[in-house]
């Protein structure tokens, strides 16, 4: 439990229901939210019957929050009074309870892939025509149309594989991803309906309001009306490939809110981490940071900037350093990111070879309310009914019973998870071997284990690590390739941002001028133009670095 600023002490006093957090990163929103929280069942503000919905984009940052409420809210205060769901769990609970008023089959089967893009390759439409299918149907899906309205807008349309994915879609009794939100949304027209929900979640809580799209902040409109609490900064607005609208957002619900409160002091880094980051805000827009308690940071931390000849010479380089810092500060957690997951693999094969142990985030590591259910699996499974099984696949979703999961976001990763167990039983494990090597995202492991952390920079978003290491500073991949519009490398400045901000201690930013293909052959790499930006910072270059790290105050370092 951390001792609230003045800031955080009126975000937590705000009497009224309806408010606007806006801060940079590390600023302690989300430890606001949670303060706000506390206080609001304290105070008796939300009282049984009624709850708190606090939302949230992903499981993994379900984990994040409920993490965070722990330090403020006891067990049972949080078991009665908040409920913590995604924004596909929320529609899929409207579709479950309310589908039959539009119309729609409340048994429909939720999604747990990108079935779409699936069904593209399926009919052998490649890439190019996976990506012209999504965007016909991802359009006309965000806006509030029902089946019969999307398909006489697909006959307008005329694209013959967009109109024939749909049917088969609507034939099938399926939904994806987008008509789960589509059918909420339309549910929740219904008046009866939304003032239910309305009388249920007497305040909602949205933090990183920068990521909503439009047809998500209908949504929460209509269920919230007026009592929501939005926390965010638009600096951080890195989710615009999947519909999120950061400046309509935001100008939508600045003169809906009846206060907007500012932060702008970091208490997550280090004076030196804050001086990249406020490096790259004239790209990102972002607000200059201030440093907390810049006197409480050993050495005043650690910003660096350093090129390689080769991306294998790069690995080397960043895993012995991660090393040298773990031996200085074994309770510390050292992030090695970059823009895509795949410009990890140098570095992933280098541990994995020189048997460093490393934390994957986005792989085999699955969030709490998954494991809980993969771990009762592999208890109660039977080898030999598996063995004689003639679908094993559908063997094991039966008895992980995922007919009955209603949350998409599980489903998905139960889905994937199922998969997993299958190979790892085919590779001679026994199931409880299998069980002991599920990683849990929860606080117990990936949210404060110690160690190296390998993840990408979409997957960092909310998190801290106290050293960062951002591999591949260069044009393709941060700017990515497919960034070719100004508001699309802005956005690519803003992921960069994220990717500096995780940090606590320092960061250290690398390019590699050869960087082999997936298929091998050396490619030369210009670096980022985001590279000349950091200059503002300072950044210590290679003997820079070692200097610091030679006479850093190890000790100091390991208590902060
Ligand atoms: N009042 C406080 N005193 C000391 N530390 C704090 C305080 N508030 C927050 N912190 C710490 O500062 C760090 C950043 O806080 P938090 O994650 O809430 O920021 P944020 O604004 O949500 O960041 P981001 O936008 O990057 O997700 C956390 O380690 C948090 O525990």
């Amino acid at each position: 439990m951390k001792n609230p600023t003045p800031a955080q002490v009126k975000v937590r006093d705000h009497e009224s229901l309806s408010l606007l957090l806006v801060a940079p990163a590390g600023c302690g929103k989300t430890e606001a939210l949670a303060i706000r929280i506390a206080s609001l069942i304290e105070n008796g503000q939300i009282a049984s019957p009624q709850r708190i919905l606090a939302t949230t984009f992903t499981n993994k940052a379900k984990d994040n929050i409920q993490n965070r409420l722990r330090d403020y809210v006891t067990y049972s205060a949080r078991r009665d009074h908040v409920t913590v769901m995604n924004y596909h769990g929320l529609a899929a609970r409207l579709v479950r309870a309310h589908g039959a008023i539009i119309g729609v089959d409340p048994t429909i089967q939720l999604p747990e892939s990108d079935w779409v893009t699936d069904r593209c390759l399926e009919l052998g439409l490649g890439y190019a025509g996976r990506d012209t299918v999504n965007v016909i149907l991802n359009e006309l899906k965000r806006q509030p149309l029902d089946d019969a309205a999307i398909a006489a807008a697909l006959a307008e349309n005329g694209h013959p594989w967009a109109i024939q994915i749909e049917e088969e879609r609507v034939a099938a009794n399926r939904s994806t991803y987008d008509d789960l939100l589509r059918y909420a949304e339309l549910i929740l027209a219904n008046d009866a309906v939304a003032s239910l929900y309305r009388c249920h979640f007497g305040a909602i809580i949205v933090d990183e309001y920068q990521d909503l799209t439009p047809q998500q902040l209908r949504v929460l409109q209509r269920l919230g009306a007026g009592n929501i609490t939005f926390a965010g900064d638009l600096a951080q607005g890195i989710y615009g490939f999947t519909g999120a609208r950061p400046h309509e957002i935001d100008a939508t619900i600045r003169p809906l809110c009846d206060e907007v409160i500012m932060f702008n002091e970091s208490h997550r880094s280090s004076p030196a981490v804050l001086s990249m980051v406020n490096a790259m805000s004239t790209l990102t827009g972002g607000e200059n940071l201030v440093c907390a308690d810049p006197e409480s940071w050993p050495g005043s931390g650690l910003a660096g900037r350093l090129t390689f000849p080769h991306a294998v010479k790069e690995a080397e380089w960043v895993s012995k350093a991660a090393q040298t810092i773990l031996a200085g500060v074994p309770n510390h957690r050292v992030a090695v990111t970059s823009r895509i997951k795949s410009r990890l693999r140098f570095i992933d094969q280098h541990l994995e070879d020189t048997g460093i142990e490393m934390h994957r985030w986005e792989d085999g590591v699955l969030d709490t309310e998954t494991a809980a259910i993969v771990r009762s699996t592999l208890t109660r499974l039977n080898l030999a009914d598996l063995d004689a099984a003639h679908d094993k696949l559908t063997f094991l979703r039966d008895v992980a019973g995922i007919a009955q999961v209603e949350e998409p976001d599980t489903r998905k990763s139960l889905a994937d998870a199922l998969n997993w167990i299958l190979e790892r039983l085919g590779d001679g494990l026994s199931p409880a071997e299998v069980a002991g090597r599920i990683r849990v995202g929860d606080q117990t492991t990936l949210l404060n284990a110690p160690g190296i952390h390998l993840l990408s920079g979409h997957v960092g978003k909310g998190q801290q690590f106290d050293w960062v290491f951002i591999l591949g500073a260069e044009d393709d991949n941060i700017p990515f390739f497919r960034a070719t519009t100004s508001a699309e490398v802005e956005e690519e400045a803003r992921i960069l941002g994220v990717m500096l901000s995780r940090a606590r201690h320092g960061v250290v930013v690398t390019h590699s001028e050869v960087v082999p293909t997936v298929s091998g052959s050396n490619r030369n790499r210009d670096r980022s133009r985001f590279w000349p930006y950091l200059d503002a910072a300072r950044p210590r270059d290679r003997e820079g670095i070692v200097e610091w790290v030679k006479v850093a105050p190890w000790n100091s370092l390991r208590d902060k």
